[in-house]
């Protein structure tokens, strides 16, 4: 039984100055977060002392667990030479290189500091290439909090009950039309009933921010082909996903390219960062080439590009995705086992380094998720950790894994799930 006496004390403290007592509201575990001092490798540890294996892994960029020491080492050596410096970098370059290498929806890409400013920017090319105004988003998809994507939004919009967010003009969503993952009839109908205005598709290949659920079939490929067919700018959001199910992302696992990505997360090491990019003539609209406007002052921050040229580096000569996709088919294993002896109607999700519970049956799209348990399983995190595991605190945000959890983690993690899975 973990204590939290100090972080109850800090959170009071807190929820004066902070919202919520957080800077982002998936953090806001109900009825208080533990507040953290520092973590290693797979462990988090808290300022009441307590220590955690840690599944949530700051909701995905460490892969290669925290504080590690080679991206570190990058970041320090950076730090040496100034860190932002409002000019362009050499790192940029050899980032982005590296990047379109691994990616062949990418002939150009730009940096920007997150994965929402990532998306933000990608419409809007989309929008100045097509000249048209309506793109279809995923319900339940999540990416990330600008206005024209948080309706039917995913991730913590879900988790605290507000998947459309107050403070959003109606002119702002009107032309945000949603489908059901997984359904490839609805894309379809959509697409083709408002061709003559119809942008763009933005889709996690994997929905990470309510799941993982994974695409059944052959939907990618469809969804490739309806956009293709009505000259829809496809847009595949692998902030979550890239780097993550191969080194080209979930494009490379399911064989599908679309015509733009975005990036964040694991591509900046740990750093704040976002990309975009695509097909040249999308990205030759970005200014100063083009008259699609996109700026940011800490673009491109030099830290950041360098911790993540470190990590890719990493990410590519250890051959990451492939033994974590490993080391989740184990845990997986290990979880479907548990719950087969407990006789429980839950389901095991994921892939690669992505798993979960759903308190539920398997879930194919957002509606199926929200049947899921979340009370039960609010109750089953803080069991989780009060066995000194740290999983993110809702049903609706993926479990990670990172090569710095050992055997020794996984089999510890497994008794946990054994003790408080009921
Ligand atoms: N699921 C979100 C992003 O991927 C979690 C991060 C956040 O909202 O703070």
């Amino acid at each position: 039984m973990v204590t939290l006496d100090k972080s109850k004390d800090l959170f009071d403290k807190a929820r004066v100055i902070l919202p919520g007592g957080v800077s982002s509201p998936v953090r806001a575990i109900k009825p208080y977060p533990f507040y953290t001092e520092s973590a290693n490798g797979c462990r988090i540890k808290d300022i009441d002392g307590n220590e955690y294996i840690d599944y949530c892994l700051a909701y995905g960029p460490n892969i290669l667990g925290h504080a590690n020491p080679v991206i570190k080492q990058a970041i320090i050596d950076q730090l040496d030479k100034g860190w932002l410096y409002g000019t362009p970098t050499g790192l940029e370059v050899t980032l982005a290189e590296k990047i379109a290498s691994l990616y062949p929806s990418i002939d150009m890409l730009r940096f920007v500091s997150t994965g929402t400013e990532a998306t933000m920017s990608a419409l809007r090319a989309a929008r100045g290439f097509t000249r048209k105004n309506k793109f279809v988003k995923i319900e339940g998809g999540f990416h990330g909090a600008h206005d024209a994507v948080l309706v039917k939004a995913g991730s913590g919009a879900t988790t605290h009950g507000k998947p459309d967010s107050l403070g959003i003009p109606e002119d702002f969503t009107k032309n945000t039309l949603q489908v059901a993952y997984n359904d490839i009839e609805a894309m379809t109908e959509v697409i083709e009933s408002n061709q003559d205005d119809m942008a763009a598709v933005i889709i996690e290949p994997v929905l990470g921010n309510i799941g993982p659920i994974l695409p059944e079939g052959d939907y990618l490929k469809e969804v490739r082909k309806v956009t293709e067919e009505n000259d829809v700018v496809l847009i595949f959001d692998e902030v979550i996903t890239g780097f993550r199910l191969a080194m080209g992302g979930a494009q490379e696992y399911f064989g599908v390219t679309p015509d733009m990505t975005t990036l964040g997360k694991i591509v900046g090491g740990g750093l704040p960062i976002g990309v975009f990019g695509g097909k040249r003539e999308i990205l030759d609209m970005i200014s100063p080439s083009g008259s699609v406007y996109q700026a940011g002052t800490f673009s491109g921050s030099p830290a950041s590009v360098a911790a993540g040229i470190a990590a890719v580096d990493i990410l590519e000569k250890e051959k990451v995705h492939e033994k974590l996709e490993a080391t989740g088919n184990m845990l997986r294993a290990g979880l479907n086992d548990i719950i087969a002896d407990k006789g429980l109607d839950y389901h095991v999700g994921g892939i690669a380094s992505m798993f979960k519970v759903f308190f539920g049956d398997k879930p194919l799209n957002y509606q199926d998720v929200l049947k899921c348990d979340k009370e039960g399983y609010l109750q089953f995190f803080h069991d989780m950790l009060d066995s000194n595991v740290f999983l993110p605190p809702s049903q609706f945000e993926t479990n990670f894994l990172s090569t710095a959890h050992t055997e020794a983690d996984l089999e510890t993690t497994l008794e946990a799930y054994a003790a408080n899975l009921k």
